[in-house]
């Protein structure tokens, strides 16, 4: 282990390779790929169609194996996927025989919450994605939008400590985004959890993330910086913030130079 890590460490990651063979052809989606993330911190992960974000998460959620290179989670090596991590894939994967409310529901029911305590909190959570009156609707039966922030509502059901998120807001229309970063922040604030958020949007990873990760091809890290712009953000003020301008401008140089 790198020399960065803390009893604060979360997540470790180092000299990670994944690599797919399509048709007897290797494709190399991740290549030496090493990454500290510290305990509470809100990490978005910048970068490029197709330069390995959603293979990077799968990775760190235990969901598929390293060809070469290891994950661990908090001290111990990542063998498969763990309660303590929340993950929003960006496929849908709601199961489309069950309601909002039992999609939501399952991870309590799997953790055995009595159903009287399922009910309500699976209620309140399908409220807080702006959902309510669609408690007994069928995934097929929504639109993708809201097919997203059920699938939100479920992560959140399972109270993970750690949440790997990948473009959880791409589909969305702008204000229903905002509202669910704003939500997504203040449980965040509240909660303390750890958050790896991917996404290929300049201004959602200055709003949301105390650190930026910019990747390039192969998931070479291009930048890797702090953001220390003031809480609450405010997406219209931020915008006419200098700070801010300037951190666009280097983040749109940084995703420049990593297509290169
Ligand atoms: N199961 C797979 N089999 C073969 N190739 C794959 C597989 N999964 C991903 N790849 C390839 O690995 C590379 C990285 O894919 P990945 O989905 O991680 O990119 P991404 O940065 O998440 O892209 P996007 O922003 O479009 O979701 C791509 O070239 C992709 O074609």
């Amino acid at each position: 282990m790198s020399d960065t890590v803390t009893s604060e460490t979360v997540i470790e990651v180092s000299g990670l390779g994944k690599q797919f063979v399509k048709d007897a052809v290797g494709i190399v989606a991740l290549r030496d790929f090493d990454l500290t993330i510290a305990q509470g911190s809100f990490v978005t992960v910048l970068g490029r169609s197709g330069c390995g974000k959603s293979t990077m998460l799968n990775l760190l959620a235990g969901l598929t194996t390293p060809t070469s290179g290891t994950v661990s989670y908090r001290g111990r090596p990542v063998a498969g996927p763990r309660t303590e991590v929340g993950y929003l894939t960006q496929s849908d994967t709601l199961m489309p025989w069950r309601s909002v409310h039992k999609n939501v529901e399952l991870p309590l029911e799997i953790a055995g919450v009595p159903a009287q305590r399922r009910t309500e909190h699976a209620a309140e959570l399908i409220g807080k994605v702006g959902l309510e009156g669609f408690e007994r609707h069928y995934p097929r039966e929504l639109s993708g939008g809201m097919r997203r922030r059920v699938s939100l509502a479920r992560m959140l059901a399972g109270d993970p400590e750690t949440l790997l998120m990948d473009e959880p807001f791409g589909a969305l229309d702008a204000q229903l985004r905002g509202e669910l970063q704003a939500e997504l922040l203040r449980l965040w604030a509240d909660g303390g959890q750890t958050v790896v958020f991917v996404t290929h949007d300049i201004e959602e990873a200055l709003l949301l993330g105390d650190r930026v990760v910019v990747l390039g091809p192969v998931g070479r890290i291009v930048l890797d910086r702090p953001i220390d712009l003031p809480r609450p953000r405010d997406a219209d003020e931020l915008r006419i913030d200098p700070e801010f301008v300037a951190l666009h401008r280097e983040l749109t140089a940084a995703l420049r130079e990593g297509a290169r």
